[in-house]
């Protein structure tokens, strides 16, 4: 028996308050009477998914359809649902996730057996970096119900209170809406975040192995997504904050309570009940008892808002009706919009469809040969990511890895395999250099490198978007000692290696999303254009050096390095390890749609509403106006409860002008431009092919 075996927490938790009606109490009784089996619980599960259904289900008009059923969207379905009178259609593009079920449920499905090039990942690509040694990067995100809550590593980390604040600043500025003053700010996102939330501390077993820091304040209760902590601590982990210490980063004592910057265990969205994975399925849907007014269709993939010939309104252009191609007999469809049609489909997904409905820059349309319906032209712009890069070591001490990969009975315990990546560490730019002299002088330099950035680093020929990106610019060269502009995080799933990964924060390079071909089945081009901006590979170079730093206070917990190795150790030679095989994505794409006035680019204004429109809104990680220190679940959450009280409150109706005409007519094929002009698609549809 190892010693991890010993240090299980104990196998029941109170049942999560947000679970309610007859069917769920059986669950949890079933639960309270047997061992935690996680495949049991599966089986079980399909007793929920009444909301789940098949096109021939299908009414011919909703008030609220939600394209992308992952993250926000499902929070939305779940939310606007909760009003018997709203009817309600999320369209996912992927699977239900059924199938998967027995790697999606358990954490094994994440760390151990990733989905990631599975069929429930996107696998997009990015096109070939230049600054990347002309490498291309895979963009995993999910694919099935959940999205990419259903395939994340579970971290939950909250933005600071500063960048939340900021983050209301630009976006407002130029608002005629009263009533969104104030919405975009921590106070309101705070709350927003915690009511997602059911927090259950650490179990008394784990903290004896490490002492993890939380102010159970800070954290909802009652919210349907749990967040908590695996069930085992493996040894190691032990070290991570007083490592740091020792590397001039403190242990940050309450962390995701609007301060960032310190060293902390994380806690995860995790259920403690049955150690399984708590992602917008399982959360928001799952957990309902059955509910006549809301549709979940996957396997439809939405590929145009269609627009109504008569819609200008005051308000601006009216959508009646969503078309989507049916995976189960690949015909399209549409459906009628009585009220709002709703994108959700991720930073990826959202900009997709607006631009194949023809709202973005007319340069990206006209290239593409997709009519124009409304010039927006920051349509798939402002595109950002963090890029990581790991430092890695041998290690004599036992890993998770190696205990997964032992096959013992222990490893093969739900309670074993809860065990989730989550030490982290934030920090500044003068943590980076040292706390010398030289922040400074970096902040000087990239500060006065706005001008010529903004003229030479962003893919757009409108100027609307140069200034977005100036005013974004502006404000993240001015918070760089304020918010962090690093994570560092600790692996521990590889057997025999320990790696700490260093995770730019805020990059100033600017990359760009569009379309090549007016088929909307073909991928998205992705550009993010990786280190066109000196700052980006200099802030990762130093937090490589952080790391190592690191590991030298981790003593003889650590042997020798392997990755970058020995061998690199010049400025020079960290940087061209970065270029050529060091840096990835660390999954968290945001900008496309951005939230902030038109004159500035944006996409969204503060009512999420796409600029232009009358009734489309966006509600997920694309309408972010720069990227967050932090991982994007925990405010993706957040954004879709606030969501759901803004579309509440002001949803529109589509008159009756102005209504989809051919609204009886669900599941009939509907012949489209795009699709006639393309016959071998269509007959590769029918083969039954993937063009994603
Ligand atoms: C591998 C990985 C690891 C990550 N790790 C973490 C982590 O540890 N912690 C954290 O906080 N965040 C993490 N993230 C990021 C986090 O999961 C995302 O930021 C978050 O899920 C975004 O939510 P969303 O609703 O915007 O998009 P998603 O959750 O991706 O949902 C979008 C949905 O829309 C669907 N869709 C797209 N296009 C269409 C269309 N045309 N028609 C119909 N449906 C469509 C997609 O299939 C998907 O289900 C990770 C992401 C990935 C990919």
């Amino acid at each position: 028996m190892s010693e991890c075996e010993h240090q299980l927490a104990p196998k029941f938790f109170q049942a999560p308050s947000y679970i309610d009606g007859a069917i769920v109490t059986e669950i949890v009784q079933g639960h309270a009477h047997c061992t935690p089996n996680p495949r049991t619980h599966l089986q079980q599960r399909s007793l929920f998914s009444r909301s789940i259904i098949e096109d021939t289900n299908l009414s011919a008009s909703y008030d609220f359809v939600i394209t992308g059923g992952g993250l926000a969207g499902l929070v939305l379905a779940s939310r606007l649902s909760e009003n018997p009178s709203n009817t309600v259609l999320v369209l996912e593009a992927g699977e239900s996730g059924d199938a998967a079920a027995s790697q999606i449920d358990i954490p094994d499905g994440t760390y151990f057996s990733s989905m990631i090039g599975s069929s429930y990942d996107w696998q997009h690509v990015t096109v070939a970096q230049t600054n990347l040694s002309n490498r291309v990067v895979g963009w995993p995100r999910g694919k099935l119900l959940g999205g990419s809550s259903a395939i994340n590593a579970m971290y939950l980390v909250r933005p600071s209170s500063l960048e939340m604040d900021a983050w209301g600043a630009l976006s407002l500025s130029n608002t005629d809406d009263s009533s969104a003053v104030n919405r975009w700010n921590w106070a309101n996102m705070y709350a927003a975040m915690k009511k997602s939330e059911n927090f259950t501390p650490p179990a008394p077993s784990v903290q004896s192995v490490v002492n993890i820091s939380y102010d159970a304040s800070t954290h909802g209760s009652g919210g349907p997504m749990q967040v908590s902590y695996p069930a085992v601590m493996i040894n190691i982990v032990a070290n991570w904050t007083s490592a740091l210490a020792g590397a001039g980063i403190p242990t940050l004592e309450a962390p995701n309570g609007g301060v960032t910057m310190g060293a902390f265990i994380s806690p995860s969205s995790i259920n403690p009940a049955n150690w399984t994975r708590s992602y917008s399925r399982s959360a928001y849907i799952d957990s309902l008892p059955p509910r006549g007014n809301l549709h979940i269709l996957p396997g439809a993939t939405v590929t145009r808002l269609l627009f109504s010939d008569s819609s200008s309104s005051s308000s601006g252009l009216i959508v009646n009706s969503v078309e989507f191609m049916n995976s189960a007999d690949n015909k399209l469809m549409t459906i009628s919009v009585r009220r709002e049609a709703i994108l959700a489909g991720g930073s990826l997904g959202s900009p997709k469809i607006l631009l194949h409905s023809g709202v973005g820059p007319k340069d990206v349309l006209d290239a593409a040969g997709v009519p124009v319906k409304l010039e927006l032209p920051g349509v798939g712009q402002h595109l950002q990511d963090h890029l990581t890069a790991g430092v890695v070591w041998d290690t004599p001490l036992e890993t998770a890895g190696d205990l997964y990969y032992s096959q013992s009975d222990f490893s093969k315990t739900p309670e074993f395999q809860s065990f989730i990546n989550d030490a982290v560490a934030f920090v500044n730019n003068s943590a980076l250099f040292g706390f010398t002299n030289d922040s400074a002088t970096f902040q000087a330099a990239v500060q006065a490198a706005l001008d010529d950035s903004a003229s030479g680093l962003v893919p757009t020929q409108y100027p609307e978007v140069v200034q977005g990106y100036k005013a974004v610019y502006n404000l993240t060269a001015q918070f760089m000692d304020q918010t962090a502009q690093l994570e560092l995080l600790l692996s521990l799933i590889s057997p025999g290696t320990v790696s700490i990964q260093a995770a730019l924060q805020h990059p100033f390079s600017r990359g760009r999303l569009y379309i090549n071909t007016s088929n909307p089945l073909d991928p998205i081009i992705i550009d993010p254009q990786y280190y066109s901006h000196f700052a980006d590979v200099v802030m990762m170079r130093e937090g490589v050096k952080l790391a190592r730093n690191v590991g030298v206070a981790f003593g003889t917990t650590l042997g020798a390095e392997i990755t970058p190795g020995p061998d690199v150790q010049t400025d020079e030679q960290i940087e061209a390890w970065l270029r050529g095989s060091g840096a990835s994505t660390q999954y968290h794409p945001a900008s496309s749609c951005s939230m902030l006035p038109k004159e500035l680019g944006g996409v969204v204004n503060a009512n999420l509403q796409v600029h232009g429109t009358a009734n489309v809104r966006i509600a997920d990680s694309s309408i972010y106006p720069f990227e967050f220190a932090a991982h994007l679940g925990s405010v993706t959450y957040g954004v879709a409860e606030q969501a759901a009280v803004i579309i509440q409150s002001n949803a529109f109706t589509v008159p009756s002008s102005a209504s989809h005409p051919k609204s009886s007519s669900v599941g009939q094929f509907v012949p489209i431009p795009w699709l006639a002009t393309m016959p071998c698609i269509l007959l590769l549809c029918l083969a039954g092919q993937s063009f994603i």
